[in-house]
Order: C-alpha cells, then sequence, then structure tokens
C-alpha cells in the first residue's frame, strides 16, 4: 500500500491548491510542485483525462513523489463545450480577467436559456512517474453564465458562474460551501473513495 500522506500537487494554480487541501484535510499534505519547478508542462492533450495524466506524470517524474494533478474548465453548452481543456488559454494566455471578459462577450447577445455550462474536474492520481495505472475521477457541477461578473471568492470563471442550488454565483458562495458542491469536491469524494480516505 502506497502512504499518500505527503502528495505532491501537480498543479502552479494557487486556487485549486487551497481548495483540494481543505478537501483533503490535515490527514494528507499535499506540496505544490512550484516548490521543485517553476516550468509548467505543455497540456498537449485533447481531453481533460489526458492532460491530467500528463501532469501527473512530469510532478511525480520531478518530484519522486506520488503526484495528484488536477485538470479542469468550463463547457459552455452554447459553445459546442467551448473552452472545454482550452479554458486557461481562452485569451490567450492573458490571465482570468482577459478569459471572463471574452466569454461574456462571446455570450454577449444568447438569451438565458442557452447559457448552460459545466464546470469539469478530472483529477489524476500516479504512484510514480510510469504509473501504468493511474487512478482517474470526474466531477461535473452544472450551472449558467452570467451576463456580468458577480462575488469576490474563488478564482477563474468563479464570478460568471450561476449556481443554481444556491441562487447566486461560485464567487458569491464562501470558500467551505464551494468545497461541498463544486466539480472539483465531486471529483475529490470519489477520490477519497477510491483511496479509503474517510
Ligand atoms: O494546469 P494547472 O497548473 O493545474 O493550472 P491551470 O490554472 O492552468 O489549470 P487548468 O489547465 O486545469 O485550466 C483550468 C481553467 O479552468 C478554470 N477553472 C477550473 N476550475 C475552476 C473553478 O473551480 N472555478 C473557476 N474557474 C475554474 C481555471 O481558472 C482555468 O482557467
Ligand atoms: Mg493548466
Amino acid at each position: 500500500m502506497i502512504d499518500f500522506t505527503q502528495l505532491v500537487l501537480a498543479s502552479h494554480n494557487a486556487g485549486k491548491l487551497k481548495e483540494l487541501q481543505a478537501m483533503l484535510g490535515e490527514s494528507v499534505h499535499l506540496r505544490s510542485i512550484g516548490e521543485f519547478s517553476s516550468v509548467e508542462p505543455e497540456e498537449t492533450g485533447l481531453s481533460f483525462v489526458e492532460n491530467a495524466i500528463l501532469k501527473a506524470r512530469n510532478a511525480a517524474r520531478i518530484s519522486g513523489l506520488p503526484a495528484l494533478a488536477d485538470d479542469s474548465g468550463l463547457a459552455v453548452d452554447f459553445l459546442g463545450g467551448a473552452p472545454g481543456i482550452y479554458s486557461a488559454r481562452y485569451a490567450d494566455g492573458q490571465g482570468d480577467a482577459a478569459n471572463n471578459a471574452k466569454l461574456l462577450d462571446v455570450l454577449k447577445d444568447v438569451p438565458e436559456a442557452e447559457r448552460g455550462a459545466q464546470f469539469v474536474c478530472v483529477l489524476a492520481l500516479v504512484r510514480h512517474a510510469d504509473d501504468p495505472l493511474p487512478i482517474l475521477c470526474e466531477g461535473l457541477w452544472h450551472g449558467r453564465i452570467l451576463t456580468q461578473a458577480s462575488g469576490e471568492h474563488g478564482f477563474g470563471y468563479d464570478p460568471l458562474f450561476w449556481v443554481p442550488e444556491r441562487n447566486c454565483s461560485s464567487a458569491e458562495l464562501s470558500p467551505a460551501e464551494k468545497n461541498q458542491l463544486s466539480h472539483r469536491a465531486r471529483a475529490m469524494d470519489l477520490l477519497r473513495q477510491r483511496l479509503s480516505l474517510k
């Protein structure tokens, strides 16, 4: 049985680290890959699963530790699932504010009923860089895209994502509430079951 009390998180996104560490609790120490390297691997896959595995293997290789990767994004129905795996690069690498501005602009004439979207999260855990059997867990969160940003919490597209079950944007949820409901929380529930963590 592998010791998962110390895992490297294959992500340079501080928002993910915070959320995943909060979900895992104190029994697992998540170390950021940023402690080992500032070089981000190119995300060359065509799916969330491929990119998650690629990031996990890269982090395990660099750190020598078991590695957890999170590949996630926003799939907008009206855009046929875009920006999807390209969510972080939607506005050509100009960051969250530019990504959000571009999404609002692209959807500016789209009525509310056609603004459905899902956040997607795939978690991949590898025991070592060449692990032939990565553990894969997926979570989806259904909502819709607002016509203007609202809320200060979270990161990325959270201010644009309307959460029907709470009648607010995901950036208006407290961090603890988001961590109960989100795509990442759902994927993490499955991972905890797979690892027999409580
Ligand atoms: O690849 P790493 O280093 O993990 O960090 P990243 O930010 O590049 O992460 P991704 O490649 O998985 O891209 C995810 C994109 O989807 C957005 N995203 C993912 N989860 C989100 C969440 O919970 N709330 C808001 N936006 C989210 C995020 O802001 C990015 O633009
Ligand atoms: Mg990325």
